[in-house]
């Protein structure tokens, strides 16, 4: 299997590192001092799982990779339409581009670029951040991964992908038949766990502990069920009690990327995630004021980090 990278980031970088592992021909996308590093010294993931480092092809160029029969696309949600313009080199008749990212607007972009029938569903829980360039910190959580077709259908070309991501080391895998929910199941869940643990400053385990705190991450997830709803998805009510007990379980120390972002002076994937929400929203006439008050919290934020990345 010849795979791309697109975006050898924390998500990215530890699912081709894994892949790779297991036998997988993996190219990794990257650029800057993180692809200069991979280039001299190759992929390094340090994971609470184990350390391991692989040796692989990196590059900025496309086109020094050619088709591939899968793109796992990992850049943040603001770099999506930029990628995925340069996306054409590495799609071949028969490739399937994978976004692995959060947020609900990622397939549609790539659908306008590469065309639909190139598109799959995917969605990863895992915490990994670039701990400095060239090494992933794999740092926690229940490294799951969902893919599907986005029409629900059952398909080789994801069921052979399944099979790669089972085979490697560090990495559940669900093929699921209803993926495109999954995705907005997972945007619930990231406006919850990331909107709260940006906006406070402070892990899950504490935002749990204060019936205040804990009811807005619970009205959070409930204001995204209900746009996902309206936008065709079925989100329920039982939907809800499952992933509060989900987070309820998840480790105390618990973060995300976007408190890693907004406290690292990184871009903020804010636009993307309840931004996104918001605008949705809007055209479907639903209230969802907690979602607007972790926005208006985080919006100079994501400004001052927005500009400081382009000084
Ligand atoms: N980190 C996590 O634990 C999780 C993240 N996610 C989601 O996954 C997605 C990726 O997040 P994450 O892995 O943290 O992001 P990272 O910033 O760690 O990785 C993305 C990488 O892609 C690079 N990149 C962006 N555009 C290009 C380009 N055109 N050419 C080459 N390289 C490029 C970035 O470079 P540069 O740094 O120079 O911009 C960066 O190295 C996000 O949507 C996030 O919300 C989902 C689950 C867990
Ligand atoms: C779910 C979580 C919090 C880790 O997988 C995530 O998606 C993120 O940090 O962006």
């Amino acid at each position: 299997m010849k795979v791309a990278v697109y975006g050898a980031g924390g998500v990215g970088g530890y699912v081709g590192g894994r892949l790779a592992q297991a036998g997988a021909e993996v190219h990794l996308i990257a650029r800057g001092t993180h692809l200069d590093a991979l280039r001299e010294a190759g992929l390094r993931v340090e994971s609470v799982e184990g350390d391991f480092a692989v040796d692989l092809p990196a590059t900025d160029d496309p086109a020094e990779i050619g088709p591939c029969d899968y793109v796992l696309f990992t850049v943040k949600s603001f770099d999506t339409e930029a990628a995925a313009r340069n996306l054409a080199p590495l799609v071949g008749e028969d490739t399937a581009v994978v976004s692995l990212q959060n947020g609900v607007d990622n397939e549609s972009v790539l659908a306008d670029e590469v065309g639909a029938e190139h598109v799959m569903g995917g969605v990863a829980y895992v915490f990994s951040t670039i701990g400095e360039p060239g090494v992933i910190e794999h740092t926690g959580g229940p490294t799951s991964f969902t893919i599907g077709e986005l029409d629900g259908s059952r398909s080789e070309r994801a069921e052979r992908l399944a099979k790669w991501f089972e085979r490697a080391d560090g990495m559940d895998v669900e093929l699921s038949e209803s993926v495109r929910t999954e995705i907005w199941e997972k945007a619930a869940f990231i406006c919850a766990q990331a909107g709260m643990t940006a906006a406070v400053r402070l892990p899950l385990g504490e935002i749990r502990r204060h019936e205040e705190s804990w009811s807005m991450y619970r009205r959070l997830f409930e204001e995204v069920c209900e746009v996902g709803r309206a936008a065709g998805t079925d989100l329920t009510e039982e939907t809800v009690e499952e992933w509060m007990a989900f987070a309820e379980g998840l480790e105390g120390d618990a973060y995300s990327s976007l408190h890693y972002d907004l406290t690292h002076g990184k871009r903020m994937e804010l636009e993307g995630l309840h931004g996104a929400i918001i605008r949705r929203a809007r055209e479907h006439d639903i209230a969802v004021p907690m979602n607007e008050a972790v926005y208006a919290i985080l919006t100079p934020w994501a400004a001052r980090n927005a500009q400081s990345d382009e000084d």
